[in-house]
């Protein structure tokens, strides 16, 4: 039995389009409720959010359990937490702050298992495996490994062709809110200089055959990069949407029923 079909992979492989939305409260029971909606894919983020490596196991499980794809995301593309997610059931990983393409090559070794690559061979204890139960996991394990490189400041951004040359990496992601940063804009990754930047980014990954994709909250900007050609693009963020609507309901009930 071979490892489980990566839907997600394979769809941007095919230049389908895949929805997400990142997911920062940490708690597999809001991945339960986000799994339900119809998103594509959820960002497991383990760099900006309280996540650890059993609030992301959790977080899995339960998306199992969904049609929404699970993404997960390091705090930083070391090959050790690289291959505890992996053993972990993580089969999509986004690795943040990618800038050259001999680090885009170590990922590339860090999730593919020798003699082709690095990664660790643990799968008898694996939940990956399903805990040695799928009997061919070690040698149809990578065909179902989506790497995705974050390219998000301008060291990068200058390193992006021969990024692109790295085969293995499936897709790049662009930071705007590192990159607005990066590149003297910070807090402000809806700037023309930055916006410009992005597209520009874009459209080199589109050409180069890999997957493009994005996390932004400004719909024009979802749908210019679309229309360029990305394929992953996240259009929210679970904590926005929760602190957001809990502010507007906490106002709303003072404004209705406050006394004068
Ligand atoms: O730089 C970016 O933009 C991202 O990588 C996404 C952020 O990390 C995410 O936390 C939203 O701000």
């Amino acid at each position: 039995m071979p490892a489980p079909h990566n839907p997600f992979k394979h769809a941007i492989t095919k230049g389908e389009v895949q929805l997400g939305c990142w997911l920062g409260l940490a708690d597999p029971y809001i991945a339960e409720i986000s799994a339900g909606v119809g998103f594509d894919w959820l960002l497991i983020d383990g760099e900006h959010a309280p996540n650890d490596l059993r609030s992301i196991v959790a977080q899995l499980q339960v998306l199992a359990a969904r049609d929404s794809h699970a993404v997960v995301r390091p705090p930083i593309g070391e090959s050790w937490i690289i291959k505890q997610l992996l053993d972990a059931g993580a089969q999509t990983l986004l690795i943040p702050m990618v800038e050259s393409a001999e680090q885009a090559q170590e990922l590339v070794d860090a999730v593919t298992y020798p003699p082709h690559g690095a990664r660790g061979v643990g799968s008898a204890l694996a939940r990956a495996s399903d805990f040695a139960a799928i009997g061919d996991y070690l040698t149809t394990a990578r065909d179902e490994i989506c790497l995705l490189a974050q390219v998000e400041n301008q060291k990068g951004m200058a390193a992006l062709d021969d990024i692109l040359k790295v085969d293995g990496l499936d897709g790049v992601f662009i930071g705007p809110s590192d990159l607005a940063a990066d590149m003297g804009f910070i807090g402000q990754a809806g700037a023309a200089e930055v916006k410009a930047a992005v597209l520009g980014a874009m459209e080199k990954i589109v050409a180069s055959g890999k997957a493009a994709g994005i996390l932004t909250l400004d719909q024009g900007l979802q749908q210019e990069c679309r229309e360029i050609g990305a394929t992953f693009i996240a259009t929210e963020i679970d904590v926005t949407l929760f602190a957001r609507n809990m502010r507007k309901a906490s106002n709303d009930a003072r404004q209705n029923l406050q006394s004068e």
